[in-house]
């Protein structure tokens, strides 16, 4: 499954989104710094921008100092006269020449005067008190003290979650090249399959993998589209599966089909395509057995990588968790889903020569599985929040014997 899916990564591309869009994508490639941050040096604190040097002058430990104009967030900052203190605002531009911020609580008086009206006040000599004892440095964000320019803000690779975006938007960018998602092309198949939401005939059920892999396939991050259900029919299906193929404009990075694949009459999926270059067989697991694979080579089509999973539901989930999500996972930089080891919280009969997969809940620690082993028990699967990966042998596993479990985090 590796290597069908190595070029994966390669193929994808980058392509430029709208920062809100960029949310949860991979950024496709470095990203340098376009501008400082701060661009600009400014005030950590409500108070007085000052010359360090200025306060320790005196030989007292408190310095006089007269007011300059006041300095609000947004406006430019004209320089500061020497000698003198300038009220500025938290994030205001430091004037030139001052390399300190008093805050306001730490004056005498501790509030500001009244600005209001054009600041008249200090223009007819107002003066404020203020310790002597801040240094320089004291208070002040030096431009570029976050991230000077020209540094790498984001590696290429990352994923871009709330914190990511949010610098990029401090940086000034609306815009961020991210890799191309990869897209799937899924398809269930069976005479007896309809999709949900119509009525049933006799011996029909509803459609469940389209949307069970579709959803995973989601999860991790995929595009997907679906050719609907194809019935049993090797002509039809492969008809179906080029139409929907070159009807991709985009193209497709990879065909997920679920059903048609072990030893029944009706196999559609392995009668239509052994002879294009899929590989059908068994694993020893259970569920999730009969498999799949190869790199799709239909006449008119560019080869595409296939996996075919079987029909039961829990049998097409467990071989998305056990094959294709840690692949696609590794390929594309995602991390896979935690694996812990636990003991058991019950006896457990299972085949020997096969690892099976139970579905279940991690309780006090312990494994606890949901439902039978069977690979019909959807409800089951809802409830769990945990996969245990039962070893192949023995057969029988007593309670309190340690197992890997993959956790899912919240009920599936
Ligand atoms: N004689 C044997 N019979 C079976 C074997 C075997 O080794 N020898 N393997 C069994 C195992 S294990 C599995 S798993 C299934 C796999 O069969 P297929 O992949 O060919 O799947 P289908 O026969 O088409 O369907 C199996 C089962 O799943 C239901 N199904 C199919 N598609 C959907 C869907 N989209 N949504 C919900 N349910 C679906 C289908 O109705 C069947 O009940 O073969 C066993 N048999
Ligand atoms: O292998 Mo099947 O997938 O057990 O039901």
């Amino acid at each position: 499954m590796r290597s069908l899916l190595a070029g994966l990564p390669g193929a994808l591309g980058s392509e430029t989104v709208p920062l809100p869009a960029a949310l949860g994508r991979t950024l496709a490639h470095d990203l340098a710094a376009p501008r400082p941050l701060p661009s600009f040096a400014n005030s950590q604190m409500d108070g007085y921008a000052v010359r360090a040097a200025d306060l320790s002058a005196g030989p007292v430990p408190v310095a006089t100092l007269p007011v300059a104009p006041p300095i609000p967030a947004g406006a430019a900052a004209p320089p500061l006269p020497p000698g003198h203190a300038a009220p500025i605002m938290t994030g205001a531009m430091l004037p030139a020449g001052a390399d300190t911020v008093v805050p306001i609580e730490a004056a005498d008086p501790p509030a500001f005067p009244d600005f209001v009206g054009g600041g008249e006040s200090y223009r007819t000599g107002t003066t404020v008190m203020l310790p002597a004892s801040f240094t320089a440095g004291t208070y002040v964000r030096p431009a570029g003290s976050d991230l000077p320019a020209g540094e790498t803000a984001l590696s290429g690779g990352t994923r871009l979650r709330a914190a990511q975006l949010g610098l990029a938007a401090a940086l000034g960018l609306d815009r961020l090249a991210v890799r191309r998602r990869p897209r799937a092309l899924v398809l269930s198949t069976g005479d007896e399959v309809a999709a949900p939401g119509t009525e049933l005939a006799p011996g029909q059920i509803h459609d469940a993998n389209t949307t069970l892999l579709t959803a995973s396939l989601a999860e991790a991050g995929w595009d997907t589209t679906t050719a609907g259900i194809c019935a049993d029919n090797a002509p039809a299906f492969e008809a179906a599966l080029a139409d929907a193929l070159a009807a991709a404009p985009a193209g497709i990075d990879l065909v997920l089909t679920s059903g048609g694949i072990s030893q029944g009459a009706y196999e559609v999926v392995r009668q239509a395509l052994a002879d294009h270059g899929i590989a059908f067989g068994s694993v020893a697991m259970q569920p999730g057995g009969p498999q799949g694979a190869g790199l799709l080579a239909l006449p008119g089509t560019d080869p595409v990588p296939l996996l075919a999973f079987p029909g039961n539901p829990v049998s097409s989930f467990v071989s998305f968790e056990m094959f294709l999500r840690p692949v696609l996972c590794e390929l594309l930089g995602a991390a896979p889903r935690p694996l812990v080891r636990a003991p058991l919280a019950v006896d457990l009969d299972k085949p020997a020569g096969k690892l099976q997969v139970r579905r279940g809940i991690l309780e006090d620690g312990r494994f606890l599985p949901l439902g039978g082993p069977g690979s019909h028990l959807l409800h089951a699967l809802a409830q769990a929040t945990a996969l245990a990966l039962l070893p192949a042998d023995p057969g029988h596993l007593d309670a309190g014997t340690d197992v890997s479990v993959l956790t899912m985090g919240d009920p599936q």
